[in-house]
């Protein structure tokens, strides 16, 4: 299974140039596309979804032109949006049996079944018979994956799925997220570094409309191990810093500001090294706003 993006380019009609001949060949599993806020990523998800068409470009599912056939993609898609509603006053098991109604489960079996495996599979059992629009944030994005799941997609989507979730809730959620790349391949939208660090093997770099890097998340790290130090600074020598440096962080501890700078020398006095993580990778493409 492969999807390939090929020179997509989007401009919307206020002007915003949001994509730019963008091109991703994405395979089987967990394929985490990280980017800051407005870097284009819904907008690929919107493409992919065949909800909106690029100016430009063409998007291949193993070979054919998902665009030039949207609906035959449909059947094989399964797409989380960042926001869905839900149906007031229905519980978790009537609106799955509604769905999969819909999605062509006509036997009352087949249907209960599946409906079955999906609650359990998003650890929703327990709470089948409450009404949805009771749910917590995390138990609603669990149960938007089940919905998502309905008819057995071989590409998933999911957009923007964490945000808003609190620490115990984006934990389980990755639990079941993790799960689904065994048989599908599934795009993951997020502006969260941890998201990818949990959960991906493989991965791009978006910002402003193009692609930055691209890769497995281990090798991109490996790029810029031993070009990282960090001090204790004051305000002053952090600007001096600036001027002089790639600084491509900076965080506050215990009151006092941090620097993480880029370089392959030892930068001076009082710096150690930092070993490198995904977030590092991140900031060195998109430096983080400064304190
Ligand atoms: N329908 C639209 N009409 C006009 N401009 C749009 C439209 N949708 C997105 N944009 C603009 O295109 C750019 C990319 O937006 P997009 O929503 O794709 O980014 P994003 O990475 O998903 O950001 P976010 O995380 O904030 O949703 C932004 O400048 C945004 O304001």
């Amino acid at each position: 299974m492969q999807l390939t993006i090929k020179n997509i380019s989007k401009t919307y009609s206020n002007g915003v140039h949001a994509l730019k001949q963008v091109n991703l060949t994405i395979g089987q599993g967990m394929f985490g596309l990280l980017g800051p806020n407005g870097a284009g990523k819904s907008s690929i998800i919107r493409t992919l979804a065949t909800l909106q068409e690029p100016d430009e470009g063409e998007i291949l599912f193993d070979g054919w032109n998902i665009l030039k056939n949207p609906q035959k993609f449909r059947r094989l898609l399964g797409y989380l949006p960042q926001d869905f509603g839900v149906y007031p006053n229905a519980s978790a098991v009537e609106l799955l049996n509604y769905f999969a109604r819909l999605k062509g489960f006509t036997d009352a079996r087949k249907r209960q079944q599946q409906v079955h495996y999906l609650l359990d599979l998003v650890n929703l059992t327990s709470a089948r018979n409450k009404n949805v629009d009771t749910f917590s944030g995390g138990m609603r994005q669990r149960f938007g994956i089940a919905q998502t799941l309905i008819s057995d997609p071989k590409v998933i989507i999911v957009d923007e799925p964490t945000a808003g979730l609190d620490p115990a809730e984006r934990n389980r959620f990755y639990g079941i997220l993790h799960r689904l790349g065994d048989q599908a391949i599934v795009i993951l939208s997020t502006h969260i570094v941890g998201d990818v660090t949990n959960l991906c093997r493989d991965m791009a770099i978006l910002s402003q409309g193009q692609i930055l890097a691209r890769g497995v998340p281990a090798t991109l790290i490996a790029d810029i191990e031993g070009q990282l130090w960090r001090k204790t600074v004051t305000p002053e020598q952090l600007e001096h810093y600036r001027g002089k440096y790639k600084v491509i962080a900076t965080r506050l501890q215990q009151g006092e500001v941090q620097v993480i700078i880029q370089s392959q020398d030892n930068p001076g006095e009082g710096f150690i090294p930092k070993a490198a993580d995904l977030e590092d990778f991140y900031f060195s493409y998109i430096p983080e706003l400064a304190i």
